[in-house]
C-alpha cells in the first residue's frame, strides 16, 4: 500500500514549531504581500499566505494594486519597502501582468528580504552551497521527504520541468542532499525511459495528469508539484494519481501535498528573516 504523503499535516507541524519560536522572540515580524491585478487563483494563494501569517503571529501587510500598475510604480513600492527597517519580507505574487518585467521586479527586492528565494543572489547562493533564502516549494519538498524518513542520499532523482522557481532550484537542492539528479524538460527525448529510472520523481510541468503509470518505476516516490483547477473547481496535479497509485511506494496528493508546504516554508523564511 502506498503512503499518501500528508503535506497538510506536515505543514501544520512546521507552522506550530514556527508559532512557538515567534512567541519566544519578543519581536514583531512583518511580511509585505504585493498582488497586482485580481487573478482568482493568485487571490486564493495570497489569502492562504495571510492566514498562515496570522496563525503563526507574523504581521502581514497587503498591497492590492490595480492591473494597470506600471513597472515603475511597482519598483517604487518595492524600493520603499526595502528601505523600511521594520519590513522583514517582501513577496510579489507571480505571475505579474504582461507589461511588467518579472525579472526586473525580482531583482529589485533586497536579497535579505526576498523570502521567496527568487532573487539571483539567493539562487546563486543555493547553487554554490552558501546560506540564503531557498525557494519555498523546493524547500517544502525536501522537508516532506525528510519528515517521512524517505532517504535522498545516493538515490536517483528525476525532475521533470526546468522552471526558475521549481525545476532548477529543486534540482540544486536534491544535489545538495546527495541525490543523483537528472533534469528533464519539453525537449527531452524518451522521457518515459528516464522517468522510469527515478527512485524519487519530482514533477513540475504544468500539464494536468500528464504522468501515468508508464512513466513510473515500481516502488518510486512521486512528488507532484502541479496544481490545476477544472470546470467544477476540482483540483488535480501533473500526475494521474489514480493511475500511478498502485505502483508507487509514496506520493503527494493534490490538494494537500506540496501546496501547503510552500506556504509553511515561506513562513519559515519570514521567521529566519525576522531573527537575522
Ligand atoms: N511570489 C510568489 N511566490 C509563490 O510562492 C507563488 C507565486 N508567487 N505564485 C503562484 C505560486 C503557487 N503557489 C501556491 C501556494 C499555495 C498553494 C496551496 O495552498 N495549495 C493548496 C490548495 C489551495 C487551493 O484550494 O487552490 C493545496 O495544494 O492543498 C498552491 C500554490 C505559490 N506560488
Amino acid at each position: 500500500m502506498a503512503i499518501i504523503i500528508d503535506g497538510k499535516k506536515i505543514s501544520t507541524e512546521i507552522k506550530d514549531e514556527l508559532k512557538e519560536k515567534v512567541a519566544s522572540l519578543n519581536k514583531d515580524i512583518t511580511l509585505c504581500v504585493i498582488q497586482v491585478g485580481s487573478d482568482p487563483a493568485s487571490t486564493i494563494y495570497v489569502n492562504n499566505k495571510k492566514k498562515a501569517c496570522e496563525y503563526i503571529g507574523i504581521k502581514s501587510l497587503s498591497y492590492e494594486l490595480p492591473n494597470e500598475t506600471t513597472e515603475e510604480e511597482l519598483i517604487g513600492l518595492v524600493e520603499e519597502l526595502n528601505n523600511q527597517p521594520n519590513v522583514n519580507g517582501i513577496l510579489v505574487q507571480l505571475p505579474l501582468p504582461k507589461h511588467i518585467n518579472e525579472d526586473k521586479i525580482i531583482q529589485t527586492i533586497a536579497p535579505h528580504k526576498d523570502v521567496d528565494g527568487f532573487h539571483p543572489e539567493n539562487v546563486g547562493r543555493l547553487s554554490i552551497g552558501q546560506k540564503g533564502f531557498v525557494s519555498c516549494t523546493p524547500a517544502g519538498i525536501v522537508q516532506l521527504l525528510k519528515r517521512y524518513n524517505i532517504p535522498i542520499e545516493g538515490k536517483e532523482c528525476v525532475v521533470v520541468g526546468r522552471s526558475n522557481i521549481v525545476g532548477k532550484p529543486i534540482a540544486m537542492l536534491m544535489l545538495r542532499e546527495n541525490a543523483t539528479v537528472t533534469v528533464c524538460h519539453s525537449r527531452t527525448k524518451d522521457l518515459k525511459e528516464i522517468t522510469k529510472r527515478a527512485d524519487i520523481l519530482i514533477v513540475a510541468i504544468g500539464k494536468p495528469k500528464f504522468i501515468t503509470k508508464e512513466y513510473v518505476k515500481e516502488g518510486a516516490v512521486v512528488i507532484d508539484v502541479g496544481i490545476h483547477r477544472n470546470e467544477d473547481n476540482k483540483l488535480c496535479g501533473d500526475v494521474d494519481f489514480d493511475d500511478v497509485i498502485e505502483k508507487v511506494s509514496a506520493i503527494t496528493p493534490v490538494p494537500g501535498g506540496v501546496g501547503p508546504m510552500t506556504i509553511a516554508m515561506l513562513m519559515h523564511n519570514c521567521v529566519e528573516s525576522g531573527i537575522a
